[in-house]
């Protein structure tokens, strides 16, 4: 029913190429049931199907012979191969596994890997390893399976996964998007009850912290208005990681002269080569320590004096 080994290879290197678009002889798109059984069932238009080099099988005397002659062989397996292999096995099953599975996973082809698509397919629901690695006879990643390819893809996996994370976690307004605002202005709204910080270029509103600082109201009133850079990074305390993760979601502009900041967010307007990195998902990457607040080297410490 799947055809002759030349049928079925030229349209299984289709389906390699061009999976799950219209190329695809076996298309999850052209419907569960097509993918399961019409492809074979019905004839298909050779036309629709995508290209692919099958020279090595038309260079295969096997391969060759098994297509010419494949009525021949259909009929000597199903009349005569399969009934002598029953006499003398005992038994008379004979199960094709490929295509009962193979609707099931074609449609996993694209998808994640769930745990039922493995269960209810017996494994077949790896069908993505397959897909990346055509010529690997396994059928999934295992914890003795190490080789390089499969670990980076592995890996690039998992950065898809947390790549998806981290687009759902508020890391606050990129730097690009904010305004850029002159000192006296700054200066100006903090005196009119804003509660503004600048810490390392970075204007932060923190009116609705005030009450939340685990340093106490005082301390963090006093530096509204001011350069507070040094006094967060050390001078005073020297805040975590999370605090300066946390001073992130409260970012209100950029101060116009403000350190590094402003020369990387004009460099950005004039398109030169300063940048951060992105995810995936265009999401920014703030390492552990890289905020931008973050200055490893405190300005003016207990130390230092
Ligand atoms: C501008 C926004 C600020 C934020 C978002 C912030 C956040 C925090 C956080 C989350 C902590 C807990 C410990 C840690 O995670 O490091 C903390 C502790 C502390 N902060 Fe701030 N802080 C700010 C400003 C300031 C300022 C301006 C000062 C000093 C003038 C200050 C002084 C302290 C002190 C002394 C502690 C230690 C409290 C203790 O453990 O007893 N903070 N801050």
């Amino acid at each position: 029913m799947e055809g002759s080994i030349r049928w079925w290879s030229r349209d299984h290197r289709a389906h390699h190429r061009y999976t799950d678009t219209v190329k695809d002889p076996y298309s999850v798109r052209k419907g569960l049931l097509y993918s399961h059984l019409g492809w074979m069932v019905f004839k298909q238009n050779p036309k629709n199907t995508g290209r692919t080099d099958i020279t090595d099988l038309n260079e295969d005397p096997v391969v060759v012979w098994q297509h010419r002659n494949f009525i021949k062989c259909v009929l000597f397996m199903a009349l005569i191969f399969l009934p002598l292999s029953a006499v003398f096995s005992g038994t008379i099953g004979w199960v094709d596994s490929s295509t009962p599975l193979f609707s099931v996973l074609l449609t996993t082809a694209t998808h994640p890997v769930t745990t039922s698509s493995r269960l209810v397919t017996l494994g077949e629901g790896y069908h993505n390893f397959h897909h990346e690695f055509p010529s690997d006879y396994r059928n999934a990643i295992e914890w003795w399976h190490s080789a390089n390819e499969i670990e980076k893809g592995r890996v690039q996996q998992l950065q898809k996964k947390l790549d998806q994370k981290r687009a759902t976690l508020n890391w606050g307004t990129p730097l690009e998007q904010l305004p850029v605002i002159g000192w006296d202005d700054f200066v100006e709204e903090a005196k009119n009850g804003k509660a503004l910080v600048a810490i390392a270029g970075v204007i932060h509103d923190v009116t609705d912290f005030i009450k939340d600082h685990p340093g106490g109201r005082a301390l963090i009133k006093s530096a509204i208005g001011k350069d507070a850079t040094a006094i967060f990074n050390g001078g005073v305390y020297y805040h975590s990681n999370a605090a300066h993760n946390l001073l992130s979601t409260m970012r209100y502009g950029v101060l116009r002269g403000g350190c590094e900041v402003e020369i990387w967010k004009r460099a950005q307007f004039e398109n030169k080569d300063v940048t951060y990195v992105n995810d995936s998902a265009g999401q920014r990457i703030i390492r552990a320590g890289n905020q931008v607040t973050k200055v490893t080297q405190p300005i003016g410490s207990a130390d230092a004096a």
